[in-house]
């Protein structure tokens, strides 16, 4: 193609890239504040009894039942008024970090959100966005109470934000007074962002809901336990996990427990690797696999017989299953939108079958949590009620009340009401033709014409009721029931199409593989034996948070035949029903396989397509393409050789996933590999991930040894280093943070005795470790760099990590620069508290609420 015709191509390309790019500005819709609302959803809630309990004091944390109408009323306000504010945004600071390093970042965060905030909000009270000057984010009900300053910017004021508080329950976490966005636009809050964003990049800080810091916490794993956490994308829940587990016991180099971290989406699973990353631990094993089916990982004949007695493998099993998610409507519109009772019915069998695997996968003495974000009883108790009752005594509730004393949470429930939906698909046809214009004009005319307002839908036994639908269409969360009468309210909800059945055998026979007998209330012997009052129930007004549900099992006995016949048969004919399996291994399986020891599957059917080519491609293991081999024994000994580690480790603990000279050797810890790898896991499951990256080949071949160690991994690895490993001060471990990544540092630049050990070393990687720390790994303070042709160096970290070393290095030694400092406003601002009061500002510490927070 001539010159000519490529450039003209160039201009044609441009010049649409700019057209589509005016149009989609064009297009662009202005924001429009989503309501929060859903009168099926409501009817729902109030008919089951959601506002029938509230607090026994205003700062009490136990509950009561409510006697009058107005105290219905005033709790359904309080859901209400609360559902409909935006979720506050809360974070935690890692728990793997060192205590030193930990406190510098708890000041940090006093600097940045201790205090009141000033921020700038539009006429409406709405936080202004730095990003579109158009744009606003709801704050209201986030001030300090009528604390408006009334400074006159323009169009906007400055307004008071309430300080960030600590999470009470949480050690290190903290909630702030504004939600996501706002901090993501508003001006004010910008040097916060880019604190809060730096710190997450280098695994030092997490944005987790609060509510989903729970579930971790009640488990609470000690740092050498085997942990499974059954549903894990996208992975808040499994990075907290790892945090417990990944700590070094005294003398060791690495962490002697692990997270299995598995969900039935590959895709997602995928997603979680990149979310752990972060954390920095070999001690994660991410799988997929469809949980109900998730393998008793036995030893064959090599099985003990105290293994046999223990069942499970696993110290702490999580349960976060997937649910219908109505408690997370004060961050997911859509929730609102798309609600549907049967929704919580369709996932409920599921929900058990992960459970009941989740308990036979624990050992006789360790514990299984069970949770949701949801707030309906069909996916919460029901469930918990199905599981103990499954499991035939071999599992007891715990009450984690006393181990967390600041946390609110309602006692669960141990009678509910059960609803289903009246609109089958035809129904549901039916009313959108009704809701069309055209045929709702028709329709009006023809019911004017009988003289009444409302139609009985005999068939479906459900009244329509048109002059209802439009009124709240508007706002039918600002609308109090008629009446609380328990008829009433049912009558209200089979306006909305539910409709109660009071016990299984009303249920239609056509409609019992959907609502089942297990979503009803246990009898009254079993609410003796469940306690069902144990599990802790998070509405989102008792706390300001979003709703949730959690319950811990402790496992005291083996599950019985008939109770692990039960989770099979279970497990069954869900996979039969539902495609929860997304990954391509599962969607070839159709038989739970936990009673199977390890035997490796013979036969080539169930393989991926995929896998298959692989083989024929590279002629590797054929079961899971991707399985962890031992890396190539003559590889191994050049890197021994080259930087002085022991045989014995380089054989023992780097694995490839395609064997030969791969491009990664990827560095495994003694215990995933003898609990996971050696009981045949890769035999049974897809692996999506383990370890750290250990060693990559480089591309060009100007080294002895081709292959360079991981920044990920060095301070697991380099421990066991003899060779080129340098032990230098703060001042030349700043001296390569600040010149950034990859960049030239000249030899000389560094003390006269590193720079002579550097001319006197040969071309390739070698690692620089802060004096002082070459034992205290868990400070991870190494390293990876390269030395180059010329008189010079590189450090082989990415920006993020050298972040992080900034962070550290200024808490741990003095020497360096914060990364981000803290806006100045805010010190001028603690300044002219103190002045005024001569004392110190309220809420500028939060050592003594952490003093508080210590989970037992
Ligand atoms: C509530 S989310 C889990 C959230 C996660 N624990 C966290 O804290 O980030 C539920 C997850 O379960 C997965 N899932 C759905 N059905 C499953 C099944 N049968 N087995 C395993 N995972 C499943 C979904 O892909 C989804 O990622």
């Amino acid at each position: 193609m001539g010159r000519k015709n490529q450039k003209k191509k160039m201009w044609n390309r441009k010049r649409k890239l700019e057209e589509s790019e005016d149009k989609s500005k064009k297009d662009r819709k202005p924001y429009v504040k989503c309501i929060s609302s859903n009168p099926k959803m409501e009817a729902y809630y109030a008919a089951i009894g959601l506002h029938a309990t509230q607090k026994s004091g205003p700062d009490s944390k136990d509950f009561k039942p409510c006697l009058s109408a107005e105290d219905m009323e005033a709790e359904r306000v309080k859901f209400i008024t609360c559902m409909r504010t935006s979720l506050r945004a809360s974070f935690r600071i890692a728990q793997n970090i060192e205590e030193e390093f930990r406190e510098h970042l708890i000041e940090d965060v006093e600097n940045f959100v201790g205090t009141e905030i000033e921020i700038e909000v539009d006429e409406e009270g709405n936080a202004v966005s730095k990003a579109r000057g158009d744009a606003t984010m709801d704050v209201s009900g986030t001030d300090t109470e009528g604390n408006v300053t009334d400074i006159d910017a323009g169009k906007t004021t400055l307004k008071k934000l309430a300080p960030a508080k600590a999470i009470p329950y949480i050690p290190d976490a903290y909630q702030l007074s504004v939600d996501r966005r706002t901090i993501r636009r508003n001006p004010a809050l910008q040097n916060f962002h880019e604190w809060l964003k730096a710190q997450t990049d280098a695994g030092f800080v997490t944005r987790q809901e609060t509510v989903s810091m729970i579930p971790p916490v009640v488990l609470s794993p000690e740092p050498h336990h085997a942990v499974l956490d059954m549903c894990a994308a996208p992975g808040s829940k499994t990075s907290q996990l790892l945090e417990y587990v990944s700590s070094i016991p005294e003398g060791g180099t690495e962490p002697e427990g692990f997270v299995v971290a598995n969900d039935s989406d590959a895709k997602r699973a995928y997603m979680l690797v990149h979310q752990l990353r972060r954390i920095n631990s070999p001690a994660s094993f991410v799988t997929a696999k469809d949980a109900q089916f998730f393998p008793q990982l036995l030893r064959g004949e090599n099985t003990t017989d105290e293994e046999r007695a223990q069942e499970g493998l696993f110290d702490r099993v999580l349960c976060d299953v997937p649910c219908s998610g109505d408690g997370t409507g004060r961050k997911n519109p859509g929730i609102w939108k798309h609600w549907s009772q049967s929704a919580a019915h369709s996932i409920h069998p599921v929900q058990v079958g992960i459970g009941l695997n989740g308990a036979r996968l624990a050992k006789v003495g360790g514990f299984i949590c069970y949770s949701t974000c949801s707030m309906n009883p069909i996916e919460n108790e029901a469930v918990v009620a199905q599981i103990l009752r499954d499991a035939d005594g071999s599992l007891e509730l715990v009450d984690k009340r006393k181990d967390m004393p600041n946390i609110v949470a309602r006692p669960g429930w141990t009678k509910w009401k059960v609803f289903g939906e009246s609109e089958s698909k035809r129904i549901k046809k039916d009313r959108q033709k009704k809701n069309n214009a055209k045929m709702k004009k028709r329709r009006k005319e023809y019911e004017e014409k009988q003289g009444n307002g409302k139609s009985l839908d005999v068939e479906e036994n459900r009244v329509v009721d048109d002059t209802q639908e439009e009124e709240t269409k508007e706002d039918p969360w600002s609308e109090t029931p008629d009446s609380w009468d328990e008829n009433y309210l049912t009558t209200r909800a089979a306006l909305q199409g539910l409709i109660e059945f009071k016990t299984f055998e009303d249920v239609p026979i056509n409609h019992r593989h959907h609502i089942r007998q297990s979503c009803f209330p246990p009898s009254a012997e079993e609410v003796d034996k469940f306690n069902l009052e144990r599990c802790l129930r998070c509405l989102p007004h008792d706390l300001d948070t979003g709703g949730f549900f959690v319950a811990l099992f402790k496992k005291i006995s083996p599950l019985s035949a008939r109770a692990k016949r039960k989770a099979d048969e279970l497990a069954r004919a869900n996979s039969d029903k539902y495609d929860f399996r997304h990954s391509k291994h599962d969607k070839n399986e159709s038989k739970p396989n936990q009673n199977e020891d390890i035997v490796p599957e013979k036969s080539s059917e169930g393989i991926p397509s995929t896998e298959l080519s692989k083989k024929k491609k590279g002629g590797y293991g054929f079961n899971n393409a991707e399985s962890f081999v031992t890396a190539d024994t003559s590889l191994l000994h050049d890197l021994s050789d080259f930087y002085g580690f022991t045989e014995e480790f380089t054989n023992s603990q780097f694995y490839s996933r395609a064997g030969g000279k791969s491009k990664i050797l990827y560095y495994i810890t003694e215990s995933v590999k003898k609990n996971l790898i050696d009981r045949g896991i890769q035999d049974k499951i897809q692996v999506i991930n383990s370890g750290l990256r250990g060693f990559e080949r480089r591309n060009k071949d100007d080294c002895v040894v081709n292959y360079r160690p991981c920044q990920e991994s060095i301070h697991y690895i380099a421990p066991h280093m003899s060779k080129r490993k340098f032990a230098i001060g703060p001042k030349d471990f700043y001296n390569c943070l600040k010149r950034g990544s990859n960049a030239a540092i000249p030899c000389e630049s560094f003390s006269e005795p590193i720079c002579k050990k550097l001319r006197e070393t040969s071309l390739g990687a070698f690692v620089f470790v802060l004096e002082g720390y070459e034992l205290d790994i868990s400070k991870k303070m190494y390293m990876v760099m390269w030395r180059c042709r010329g008189d010079a160096v590189n450090c082989l970290v990415c920006e993020a990590e050298m972040n992080g070393f900034k962070s550290k290095l200024k808490a741990f030694t003095g020497i360096g620069e914060d990364i981000i400092p803290f806006n100045n406003n805010i010190e001028m601002h603690i300044e002219k508290e103190k002045n005024e009061s001569n004392e110190e500002p309220a809420q500028t510490t939060f050592s003594n609420i952490r003093d508080k927070c210590i989970i037992q």
